[in-house]
């Protein structure tokens, strides 16, 4: 799957939902025993979640958002199929999440991208099931400190904390990725299926029983006043910076 949304592959609603039907597909049929991701937009794998479905929307559309996104991530981290990450561009934040729902990681080795759980810089706070999830790639120390500073971290040192598991050319990317699905593949299904389902299940539990809660509490933290205030900030400094 090649996320192909420019100008930065952002996690709008409408991407979200495109990207969960493609899994939904991939994952009844039954050829299709793995999926690499990756990005047709240069220099970024995804933006992370679309700023502007969080800001100055109804509470109705923050519902059906969060909801998009619960599934894309109950879909991805629970897939059957073996999911490689074949992240050639910077990954923040939502962008993140996806690669590290991913079974492997494979990034390019341009130390001008980075990748991470940044929401503390914008004044939001990742969700129990982000930091669940990164929690389960890293260890709990390494994500605690990332997650409390918000830390974008360059491709290289990103690899030295375990958030990719391997750094390659860019240009031998999908090389790569190919032969790491091809060993992945070599295994059966069954015994790898049950093997990754016995090591995500609590997490994905965790969720699904608290999907309700976690929307409710997603629409009461984004319409408040001062996290639509920090949201508008962040934006304005993303257009600032670039002009
Ligand atoms: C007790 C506790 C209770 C807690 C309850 C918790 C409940 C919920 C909490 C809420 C959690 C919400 C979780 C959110 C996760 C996210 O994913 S938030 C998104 C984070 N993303 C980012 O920080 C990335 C921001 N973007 C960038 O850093 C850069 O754009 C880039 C490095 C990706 C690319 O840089 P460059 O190539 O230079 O492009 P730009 O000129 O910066 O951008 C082009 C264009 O795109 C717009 N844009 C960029 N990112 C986003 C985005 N994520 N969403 C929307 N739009 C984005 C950018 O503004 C530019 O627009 P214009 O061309 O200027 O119009």
């Amino acid at each position: 799957m090649k996320f192909k949304s420019p100008p930065v592959n952002s996690l709008s609603l409408e991407f979200l939902t495109e990207f969960s039907i493609g899994l939904e597909k991939l994952e009844n049929n039954r050829a299709c025993r793995g999926v690499i991701i990756t990005s047709a937009v240069p220099k970024i794998f995804s933006s992370g979640l679309d700023i502007t479905e969080m800001c100055g929307k109804s509470v109705e559309h923050y519902g059906e958002f969060w909801r998009a996104v619960q599934e894309m991530w109950l879909r991805l981290y629970g897939s059957n199929m073996v999911t490689v990450a074949a992240v050639n561009g910077s990954s923040p934040a939502g962008g993140c999440l996806i690669a590290l729902s991913c079974d492997y990681r494979i990034m390019a080795e341009n130390p001008k991208f980075s990748i991470g759980l940044n929401e503390a810089q914008l004044g939001i706070v990742a969700p129990f099931w982000f930091k669940d999830t990164f929690v389960n790639v890293v260890g709990h120390r390494i994500a605690e400190r990332s997650l409390q500073l918000g830390s974008l971290h360059p491709a290289p040192e990103a690899q030295r904390l375990g958030l990719v598991d391997e750094l390659v050319p860019e240009e031998k990317l999908m090389e790569k990725a190919a032969a790491v699905m091809a060993q992945w593949l070599a295994l059966p299904d069954h015994a790898r299926q049950l093997t990754k389902t016995m090591m995500r299940k609590a997490v994905l539990d965790r969720l699904v029983a608290h999907r309700e809660e976690d929307i409710k509490n997603f629409i009461t933290f984004v319409s408040k006043e001062s996290i639509q205030k920090s949201l508008r900030m962040y934006m304005e400094m993303l257009k600032k910076r670039k002009s």
